[in-house]
């Protein structure tokens, strides 16, 4: 994996922005006391208590190479503290048959004191452009709110189902795989979770591959992890010893009445048809589970047909995983298309980063090219780059955006056909 490093350049633009009202900005990872202070700001921006030295020491161990920048208020009372965050790394994301590296955005936050007077604005649109810059051709995001993004040229891609499973209710009618669960210590867990994560997110739209010390929160594998005790590790190995699957979770307790008992389904990781059903119907058997509650499903699950009361599955869908493409050419050419056709695509972008007018052509092998259209083409459809972005995975077909008002085009089903998918997008955690 490559990274944008921190050492960088920022976008001229953007330091001027910020310098003009007054502030400063830096990379906050060149010192203990600066990474200190901007994971403690970024801990209140996201509602959380003040982090522990042992949190604080974690953090610095993990991301001394990431790209963390501050904005600073030297007119504060403690101006060492931003009052903009921001953090990003270069993430591999899956696209249908291929995938892209992606500037992944994470830690953004501005002070309440500083708030709605464009620090955001400033901040995300001059690192965007820096990533473009730097090659990145798509950037993305896990989002707090939903109505933040859409103005940088983002949307959702992929979805993401929550459920609350009535263990009772549900009833196994799927298959009973051969081979073995398991538990595992959290360590050994931790040990095989990244190898089993990357074969899943080969053939998984929308999954983008773990930042290393990221496994260390999920495993509570490391000092700083508050309940680590209370994380659960089962995994399942095929007759042949291959480890294919790994369930995290933990229990919360009904004190007035064990055998309703809640399982909180924390990680799901099943790399072949055999682990999938394995691992399910083992945690729909546990003794004293009343209620398993799991979230970032795909909101395709093949869970939904293998159990016999689909009622007993409430599930509800949220937007989880946004996408900004950076490089229309770069990003539609990185991945496969099922069918041959050629499309000229008229793209807006309401940050002048990566919009114009393309011509996409798809060949049997599933390969696109995409070049420049002349000034005189008529548009096959007309959209934004959000649209676009939306549409980059399958998730979302283009009849609906049509129907939602969101792009033109005389053909919408033609252009739906071209950016269909076989696999249901999903990311399977939040970053
Ligand atoms: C990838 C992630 O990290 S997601 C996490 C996002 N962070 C949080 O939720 C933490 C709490 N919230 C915050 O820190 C801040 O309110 C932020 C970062 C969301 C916004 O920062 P601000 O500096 O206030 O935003 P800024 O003033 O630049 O606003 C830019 C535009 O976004 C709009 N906007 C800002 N925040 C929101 C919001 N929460 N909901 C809807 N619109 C918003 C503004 O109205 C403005 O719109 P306009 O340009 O059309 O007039």
């Amino acid at each position: 994996m490559s990274q944008l490093r921190h050492d960088a350049e920022f976008d001229p633009t953007m330091v001027t922005e910020i310098t003009d009202r007054g502030y400063t900005v830096q990379r906050a990872n060149v010192s203990r006391e600066l990474m200190d202070a901007w994971r403690s700001v970024v801990s209140r921006g996201f509602l959380d208590s003040e982090p522990t030295d042992e949190q604080l020491a974690a953090f610095f161990d993990r991301n001394k190479d990431y790209r963390l920048i501050g904005i600073y208020d030297p007119q504060a009372a403690v101006p060492e503290m931003p009052v903009a965050t921001l953090g990003a790394w270069g993430a591999r994301l899956t696209v249908p048959g291929g995938e892209l590296e992606s500037f992944a955005v994470s830690a953004v936050t501005v002070a309440p004191t500083h708030r709605r007077r464009g620090l955001l604005r400033s901040l995300l649109g001059g690192e965007l452009r820096a990533a473009a810059h730097a090659g990145f051709p798509i950037a993305s995001l896990t989002v707090s709110e939903s109505s933040i993004y859409g103005r940088f040229g983002f949307a959702p891609a992929a979805l993401a189902a929550d459920a609350e499973i009535s263990v009772r209710q549900a009833g196994w009618i799927g298959p009973e795989p051969d081979g073995r669960i398991d538990f595992l210590t959290r360590e050994q867990g931790r040990a095989v979770a990244d190898e089993l994560h990357e074969r899943v997110r080969a053939g998984r739209p929308g999954e983008v591959d773990h930042r290393a010390g990221a496994w260390d929160y999920t495993f509570g594998t490391m000092p700083a992890v508050e309940k680590a005790g209370a994380i659960r590790v089962v995994q399942y190995r095929s007759p042949a010893g291959q480890v294919d699957g790994l369930a995290v979770y933990t229990v919360t307790e009904n004190e007035t009445n064990f055998p309703d008992s809640t399982l909180n389904l924390q990680r799901f990781i099943a790399a072949t048809d055999d682990a999938y059903p394995a691992l399910w119907r083992f945690l729909l058997s546990l003794d004293l589970i009343g209620t398993i509650r799991a979230s970032e499903l795909s909101i395709d699950e093949p869970l939904w047909w293998m159990i016999a009361d689909r009622r007993a599955a409430r599930v509800s869908v949220l937007d989880h995983h946004y996408l900004r493409v950076l490089d229309v050419a770069a990003a539609l050419e990185a991945r496969r298309y099922d069918r041959t056709d050629e499309l000229v695509l008229d793209v807006s972008d309401p940050l002048g980063i990566a919009g114009g007018r393309f011509h996409l052509t798809t060949a049997e092998s599933g390969a696109a090219t995409v070049r420049p259209a002349e000034s005189s083409a008529t548009p096959d459809v007309e959209l934004g780059i959000a649209e676009l972005s939306a549409m980059l995975l399958g998730g979302v077909s283009a009849v609906t955006l049509a129907r939602a008002g969101r792009l033109r085009s005389p053909d919408p089903e033609r252009v739906a056909r071209l950016f269909a998918g076989t696999v249901t997008p999903q990311l399977s955690f939040w970053y």
